[in-house]
């Protein structure tokens, strides 16, 4: 089976700040001409296919993941809720936010927002 290649090597752009999307490809990516025989499916291709079914099935882990945060997320608002508090609770959001936000920058800062809706609704 083809290997995915590993991305090796230094990027030819400076490591990228939190928040900022990299837009140049690491060295390596160049362009190569196909070696591939013809009438047979060529080497990108497959790569192509293998690492998207990859996607796929992170994606799927990723859905999991999620489902199972809205889950254990209902419990915690449940039991303040039966115990006369608020579902919503704004501090601890606060820092799932910049949870999020200092692992992955500004997108991760939309990305909580939107597992927070998931998990208790709109506010
Ligand atoms: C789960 C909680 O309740 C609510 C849901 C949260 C979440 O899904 O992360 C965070 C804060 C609360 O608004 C909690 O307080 O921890």
């Amino acid at each position: 089976m083809t290997s995915l290649p590993e991305t090796t090597g230094t990027p030819d752009t400076a490591p990228v700040a939190a928040g900022t999307a990299p837009l140049a490809a690491p060295q390596g990516w160049a362009r190569k001409p196909s070696t591939a025989p013809t009438g047979s499916i060529p080497e990108h291709e497959r790569m192509i296919t293998d690492a998207r079914e990859r996607i796929d099935t992170i994606d799927d882990r990723i859905i999991g993941l999620i489902q199972e945060r809205s889950a254990v997320s209902a419990v915690v608002q449940k039991a303040r809720v039966e115990a006369g508090g608020r579902r919503v609770n704004l501090s601890r959001e606060m820092e799932v936010l910049s949870h999020y936000r200092d692992a992955l920058g500004k997108q991760g800062t939309t990305l909580a927002m939107t597992l927070l809706e998931l998990s208790r609704g709109r506010v």
